[in-house]
């Protein structure tokens, strides 16, 4: 069984779907991403997970239970980020862990919790005066200070600075080693490459793609990237007609083309047969982000 099942999930605001069917299982120990543009229902679906809003029709299961239907058990077994405007300015790190603690029927112990973060000299620090990383610290420590097997963290590091962020990545590389499952919703592509076992993309409240990275990125614009600009003119049809060959693009007299290492030597031979120089060849792996915009038509 999978710890969280979401299957044919829809919810509609006003008569308008938000989110259109929406299925995909989650398996135990994965950090499991949600990714997509603004407005594309990622949070409306995380929340439906967290039982905190109700599905218009669909299934939901975390760890077996029924997010709304159960939703006093569920609290013992998924732990959610918590919003910036929920803490009081003037709630130490100390007591904010202490309150929440209290709330569980089995809390993690909240020193050991807080040494873990890195909060230990911090716990004497109102909320207000924490930087804006080691209020992310407390905030994944509260999600996890009531034992949970599944966390959701809603994008936990925006508005981060890169060494936050990295900081961040980190721990929630921890909290999975640590057997936790994590479902997290992000709009940072080199986040999701990085952290995420497999991630769904979602556009329009529809499930666009759900594979790992690499996956994403070899179904979608291929694996590699071939840029550069020839000395003479390239009949464009007998560049589409090698291996592998995913697309084309021109920008100026620049050309662009996805595919695979089998399409770079292709390419390569092309052009020494046709005695064409490539000026600033570059291959590239392509990434995350090119998937991205290529699945979501972000870019059309
Ligand atoms: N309570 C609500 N009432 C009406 N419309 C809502 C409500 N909550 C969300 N929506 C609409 O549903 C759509 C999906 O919102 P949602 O917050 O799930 O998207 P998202 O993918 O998380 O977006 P973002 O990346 O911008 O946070 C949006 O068009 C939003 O305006």
């Amino acid at each position: 069984m999978s710890i969280i099942e979401v299957h044919a999930l829809r919810k509609s605001y006003g008569g308008r779907a938000v989110v259109d069917g929406v299925s995909f299982a989650v398996e135990e120990g994965e950090i499991f991403g949600v990714l997509g543009p603004n407005g594309a229902g990622k949070t409306t679906t995380v929340e439906c997970v967290e039982g905190l809003r109700e599905p218009d029709a669909g299934r939901i299961r975390v760890a077996g239970l029924d997010p709304v239907a159960d939703h006093a058990a569920l609290t013992g077994v998924l732990g959610a980020q918590l919003q910036e405007s929920e803490l009081q300015p003037k709630l130490t790190v100390r007591e904010a862990l202490e309150l929440y603690a209290a709330c569980y029927p089995r809390p993690a112990a909240w020193r050991p919790l807080a040494e873990r973060l890195g909060l230990t000299d911090r716990l004497s620090t109102r909320f207000a005066r924490l930087s804006g990383g080691q209020k992310q610290r407390l905030f994944i420590a509260l999600a996890l200070i009531g034992n949970p097997r599944v966390v959701v963290l809603d994008e936990l590091t925006t508005g981060l600075d890169p060494r936050a962020r990295r900081d961040t990545w980190e721990l929630i590389e921890d909290v999975r080693a640590s057997g936790v499952t994590v479902l997290l919703v992000t709009h940072f592509m080199e986040e999701a490459q990085r952290l995420c076992d497999r991630i769904a993309v979602i556009d329009g409240g529809r499930i666009a793609a759900l594979d790992t990275p690499a996956g994403l990125i070899r179904r979608s614009t291929g694996a590699t990237l071939i840029s550069f600009t020839p000395s003479a003119p390239l009949d464009e049809n007998r560049l589409a007609e090698l291996p592998d060959v995913a697309s084309i693009a021109w920008k100026d007299d620049r050309i662009t083309l996805a595919g695979t290492d089998e399409t770079v030597s292709a390419v390569i031979t092309l052009l020494a047969r046709g005695h064409i120089t490539a000026h600033q060849l570059r291959v590239t792996d392509a990434t995350l982000d090119d998937a991205f915009l290529d699945l979501t038509g972000a870019d059309r």
